[in-house]
């Protein structure tokens, strides 16, 4: 090795002084060819690398968020079989987020009446996906066909499109909970966000355009102290990133309407609870907590001052959903382009009948037959908001919107529910 080294010592570094300029030039060139031939060398390592670290972040990010577990002619005649029609004058409607909560009952209620349904859901596990598996289960037995598959693959989106001429959109997928926004916040982003704008782009460009449907929140009255919260109230105040994601969906599926002539519905749900609910929500896991003997912390807000919901039951608000959409009228464009006005329509769906926390908590000990052990805990900085209560008129006007479940009926359909899926064993639910 050091006798290779030698040579090259030797012509770098001459003994003899005055050859030395000769030399050096001609080393100089010899020296700067390899430099700028380890140059480009460098140059195409690095590029090497950066490409490879990007295709493999590209792949992981990919397979987080992308299935590929559609595609092929099977997979083809299940679409086209769960969205056949089985009524006259029927809809074929692409329900996202079909694995959730209000998914699956507007899934089935669609269903049920005859119209073309396919689902669409990531199944990510922000609460136990083995539910979501389960309400699945329920929507086979009907014949309604729920892809796996993430809002943002847009590939797949056209796919469906391409198998499917859908007359509307039932968009319900969505990154739910107010106060897990502070935990995740790119979560929110994601679907609600980067989500919808992917399933807008691609909407906009079917021939012919579907009209869509989509869950908004009651959140979007943020701090708003005007009560009942009219569709017209300020919605510029949210308290928690959930709620500004639902508010930005407002004004995105505003601009899609402005531009490409999309019929757009955004229903406000105002905490829609029942049967296959979700378990991340209050009702849900304070139930689950007294059945297990284990205390349930009630937040109040300043000067102990109870907080108050909306408390709006599921097949109300499926009324809500099919009504809205019956009324929704057509998308004027086609292949992304417009050809005239296009409604842009934004409802409450509320049960008008706001009950407090506490008193929620008192029906549940009631249905239960077990008292329940409360923490009081002042109402954290968290995004909550100490009360929702819907005006319903403009729902009511255009589609004859009418709750008709009180909280405490509808809590007694949930808890026997829940006892029958969970079991309920020697005093303890499992
Ligand atoms: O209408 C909506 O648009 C939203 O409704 C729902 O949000 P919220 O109305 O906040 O329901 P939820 O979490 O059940 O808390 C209910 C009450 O219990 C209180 N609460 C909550 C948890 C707890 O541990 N203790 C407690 O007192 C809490 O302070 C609150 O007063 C959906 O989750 C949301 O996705 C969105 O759809």
């Amino acid at each position: 090795m050091s006798r290779k080294m030698q040579p090259m010592e030797d012509e770098l570094f001459p003994s003899t002084p005055g050859k030395f300029k000769d030399r050096s030039n001609r080393q100089f060139h010899r020296c700067f060819t390899s430099t700028s031939t380890m140059f480009l060398w460098a140059l195409f390592l690095i590029a090497l690398t950066a490409s490879y670290l990007s295709f493999h972040s590209f792949i992981s990010t990919s397979s987080k968020y992308f299935s590929t577990t559609w595609g092929g002619i099977q997979w083809e005649r299940q679409v086209r079989s769960s969205a056949e029609l089985r009524r006259p004058n029927g809809v074929s409607v692409l329900v996202t987020g079909a694995a959730g909560f209000v998914g699956t009952h507007v899934s089935l209620a669609l269903k049920k009446r005859g119209d073309g349904v396919v689902g669409l859901d990531n199944f990510n596990n922000y609460y136990d996906p083995l539910l979501k598996r389960d309400r699945v289960k329920l929507l086979d037995s009907y014949n309604i066909f729920v892809v796996e598959g993430d809002l943002n693959d847009q590939r797949l989106l056209e796919k469906l499109f391409d198998v499917v001429a859908f007359t509307h959109v039932m968009h319900l997928a969505a990154q739910a909970g107010v106060r897990y926004a502070m935990e995740n916040p790119m979560s929110y982003i994601h679907s609600n966000i980067a989500g919808l704008v992917t399933l807008l782009e691609t909407c906009k460009n079917a021939d012919p355009q579907p009209s869509i449907i989509w869950a908004s929140s009651s959140s979007v009255y943020g701090l708003n102290e005007k009560v009942p919260f009219s569709e017209s109230d300020r919605t510029d105040q949210p308290a928690s990133l959930y709620a500004a994601t639902k508010k930005a969906g407002e004004e995105i599926t505003h601009t899609y309407n402005h531009i490409y002539g999309l019929s757009m519905t955004g229903l406000r749900f105002f905490t829609v609870y029942g049967p296959w609910g979700r378990p991340d929500m209050a009702y849900f896991s304070f139930t689950k907590n007294i059945l297990q003997g284990k205390p349930i912390t009630v937040y109040r807000g300043k000067d102990r001052v109870d907080l108050a919901r909306d408390f709006t039951y599921i097949d109300d608000i499926v009324k809500g959903c099919l009504g809205s959409l019956d009324t929704s009228g057509k998308s004027t464009g086609s292949g992304g382009k417009k050809r005239g006005p296009a409604p842009y329509r934004i409802f409450n769906l509320g049960n008008t009948a706001p009950v407090s926390v506490p008193m929620m908590v008192n029906i549940l000990e009631r249905q239960l037959k077990v008292k329940a052990k409360k923490n009081w805990v002042e109402m954290p900085g968290n995004g909550d908001v100490p009360f929702t209560h819907a005006n319903i008129s403009s729902a009511r006007k255009e589609f004859g919107y009418k709750p008709t479940t009180d909280l405490q009926t509808g809590l007694r359909k949930f808890v026997r529910w829940y006892l029958s899926y969970y079991g309920y064993h020697q005093g303890k639910a499992l």
